[in-house]
């Protein structure tokens, strides 16, 4: 994690995704794989401990894509680009378009693949949120729920995340604590076996 720090202040450019999910193991990935053991795997959890790492590895990725999807006007004005160059330049866009930050049919396409992206490191999270300590997974359900809903709405701006900050509101919030306290009742390997039987 003090790697990734010492990164962001040297680095202000990634060329490749692969770059960038560097440094997102760096700053973020880091802190769901500490996460694991202060809150603890379930007890009667039949998943492989590897897979749960990977599932807190996954949620601190998802995070910081999102976080950087969301900040990119105001990382902008800092002179600071954490999107793949490559990606950029395959989507017709430059650093100045980002400094300007107009949003064009050529952004919100770009937005849309690194929008899918941040979404699927989600889905690879929730497969192991059941197998942690039953007091850990209603927190760390609500709080994929609610960043996993800033993704929404950036959509919801019509990708503007140059001017804009998306944001989940109050009413919202609130109506996703319920709904992962539902799924912080999900045992331990149950939705494993549900897939399985599928
Ligand atoms: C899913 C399983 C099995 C376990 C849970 C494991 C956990 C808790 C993962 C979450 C890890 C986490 C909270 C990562 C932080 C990512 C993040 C959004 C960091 C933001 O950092 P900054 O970029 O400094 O934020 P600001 O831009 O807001 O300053």
């Amino acid at each position: 994690m003090i790697e990734g720090m010492r990164l962001d202040l040297k680095k202000s450019r990634y060329q490749t995704f692969d770059e960038l999910y560097l440094y997102c193991y760096y700053v973020a990935g880091t802190v769901g794989l500490m996460s694991v053991p202060v809150m603890g795997i379930a007890p009667e959890s039949k998943a492989s401990t590897e897979s749960v790492y990977n599932a807190a590895l996954a949620l601190g990725i998802a995070n910081q894509l999102t976080n950087i999807l969301r900040d990119v006007g105001e990382d902008a004005r800092r002179g600071r680009i954490y999107l793949p160059q490559d990606e950029l330049e395959k989507a017709g866009l430059s650093d100045d378009d980002i400094f300007r930050g107009q949003v064009t049919d050529k952004w919100r396409n770009f937005m849309k693949g690194q929008i899918k992206r941040a979404r699927m490191f989600f889905d690879e999270a929730e497969k192991g949120v059941s197998e942690l300590s039953a007091a850990s997974r209603w927190p760390v359900w609500a709080s994929l729920l609610l960043y996993k809903q800033i993704l929404d709405a950036i959509e919801a701006n019509d990708y503007d995340n140059f001017s804009k900050r998306a944001y989940v509101g109050k009413a919202k919030k609130l109506a996703s604590l319920p709904v992962a306290y539902g799924r912080a009742l999900m045992k331990p390997s149950a939705k494993f076996a549900e897939l399985m039987r599928r």
